[in-house]
């Protein structure tokens, strides 16, 4: 893969800043942690992705001799710290959740320690990269949960916003559960299946829908998934195609038979296209639905009994439509001076608003049959014991401190890079498809829901939660 230069992609308060940390407090280390406060459609859980592009990012990170050139022009800059940036070398530790993982409000995703100068300049690009990613790989989630193991193809490039959002958010998608992806430039990155049709340009193409699917079954006879909306399906469309699944039958040839319905009431219409295909002998022959679905359609049509074998999911999906925004932020936790490590706060009006300070430690709790029952929260200089009370983070929960006791502790967070050395592998795409159903399936039954979803419990130690309560009242006037 060619190298990207994003590193221009910031805010310039983090360039301006940054050169201010060069200048003011050249050797503080801080601590940044990545959180969200809100998960989109009121769902139950996030499905954290991105990590994979975050990893490149933070790879490739540079400033080209014509990035210093025009910042020196813009005239805000100290010389030294356009020499820094010159000759910069990413130095900072980064540890990370695995892509896949469902996550929960407030819980640190990503956590950076470095130079305060280097840690500042990340943060813009680390939040488009979570944000966007984590967004789609959650709607894909919902998409795929309801439509209960049918395939669900990713058509959204052509409705996008722009080309990153395609590219990325197809990957994004196939970890959330899509089988595979329209767009061809992802599935060629990311190792993913490329995925598809033919449009009604086809069809209309021929001088009549049956000239149009006898050449196509010319061309592809071993891909024969037909669309049959152009001008009727039940009138037209399917008996076409069934015209030439008798015609392939005869050579011998039954395999990738079906067809595409892309309009009009998809219960009615795959029923009795499915009646059709069947009374004609063509069982095997699936029915692929398209149309501006999203979880709400899909669980509607099913519901009904639409006789449905795959979905083809576009605009909805790759913009995430119902709430297009995860608002995740990246917030100034600790410093650190001489092997000194100081927590910092930030207060609001807001309790959400307010920071969780410290340089902490995530954990997932499970019980001895693998099931998880909330992830607890510590600070990174404590030791969680046995006998540990642990306190609920939503204050509102009855059974508010709870027992460490019976539950197993497994970390969420992997060290990623260390003083700029990778120390970690992406995994396949796929692979990580898998893993994130397995995590997923580990959670409360509730908490997986569309509508009205359980709120998954997060725990933090009386460590964390004191140490909080002292730095509110600290800076409370
Ligand atoms: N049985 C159904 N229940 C709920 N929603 C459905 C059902 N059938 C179709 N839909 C959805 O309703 C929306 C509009 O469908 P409609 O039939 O009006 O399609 P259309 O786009 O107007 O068709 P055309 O492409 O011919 O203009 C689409 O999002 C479609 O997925
Ligand atoms: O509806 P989506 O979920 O985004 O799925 C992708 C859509 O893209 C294609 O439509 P096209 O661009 O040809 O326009 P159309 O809406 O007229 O079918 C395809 O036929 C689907 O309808
Ligand atoms: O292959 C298809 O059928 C397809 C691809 C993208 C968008 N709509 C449909």
């Amino acid at each position: 893969m060619k190298t990207r230069n994003l590193s221009l992609l910031l805010d310039l308060y983090e360039l301006t800043m940054a050169n201010g940390f060069f200048r003011k407090q050249p050797q503080k280390i801080g601590y940044f942690d990545l959180y969200f406060r809100k998960i989109p459609d009121k769902g139950g859980l996030v499905v954290y992705a991105g990590l994979a592009q975050v990893i490149r990012y933070l790879d490739e990170l540079h400033f080209s001799a014509s990035d210093i050139e025009y910042l020196r022009e813009l005239h805000i800059f100290d010389n030294a710290f356009l020499e820094y940036l010159r000759d910069f070398r990413f130095e900072c530790d980064v540890w990370s959740v695995e892509e896949g993982t469902p996550v929960f409000p407030n819980e640190p995703l990503l956590t950076v320690k470095g130079p305060l100068v280097q840690v500042q300049l990340l943060e813009t690009m680390l939040l488009n990269i979570v944000n966007h990613e984590s967004l789609i790989a959650t709607k894909a989630r919902r998409i795929c949960m309801v439509a209960r193991n049918r395939p669900v193809m990713e058509f959204g490039s052509r409705r996008a916003q722009g080309a990153d959002a395609a590219t990325y958010g197809a990957r994004a998608a196939v970890i959330g559960g899509c089988s595979g992806t329209a767009n061809v430039l992802s599935a060629k990155l990311f190792g993913l299946k490329p995925l598809g049709t033919m449009a009604h340009s086809w069809i209309q193409s021929f001088p009549s829908e049956q000239a149009a699917f006898e050449a196509w079954m010319e061309v592809y006879p071993h891909n024969c998934l037909l669309l049959v909306d152009t001008y009727d399906v039940l009138k037209s469309g399917v008996p076409n195609a069934i015209r030439i699944f008798k015609k392939l039958k005869k050579m011998g040839i039954n395999d990738h038979l079906g067809v595409r319905i892309d309009s009009g009431d998809i219960t009615v219409l795959t029923q009795q296209t499915r009646k059709m295909l069947d009374d004609a002998g063509f069982k095997d022959a699936t029915i692929t639905v398209s149309n501006a679905l999203d979880e709400e359609v899909i669980q509607n049509v099913l519901e009904e009994g639409a006789a449905i074998d795959s979905f083809g999911v576009g605009e909805k999906l790759i913009t995430a439509a119902s709430d297009p925004v995860l608002s995740g932020v990246y917030k100034l936790v600790a410093t650190q001076e001489d092997n000194v490590v100081t927590p910092k706060i930030k207060l609001s009006n807001t309790v959400e608003k307010t920071t969780i300070p410290g340089f902490k430690r995530l954990y997932r709790l499970y019980d001895a049959e693998g099931k998880s029952h909330g992830d607890l929260l510590c600070l990174d200089s404590e030791k969680v014991e046995k006998s540990s009370e642990i306190y609920n983070s939503d204050p509102n929960k009855t059974q508010h401190v709870r027992q460490l006791q019976a539950w197993h502790l497994k970390p969420l967070q992997v060290q990623i890079f260390k003083k700029g050395t990778l120390l970690y592998h992406v995994p396949e795409t796929m692979e990580i498809q898998a893993f994130s159903k397995k995590r997923i399936a580990e959670l409360p039954m509730a908490c997986l829901r569309l509508k009205n979803p359980d709120i998954y419990d997060v725990y933090w130690t009386s460590q964390l939660k004191t140490l909080r309560q002292k730095m509110i009242e600290e800076y409370t006037y």
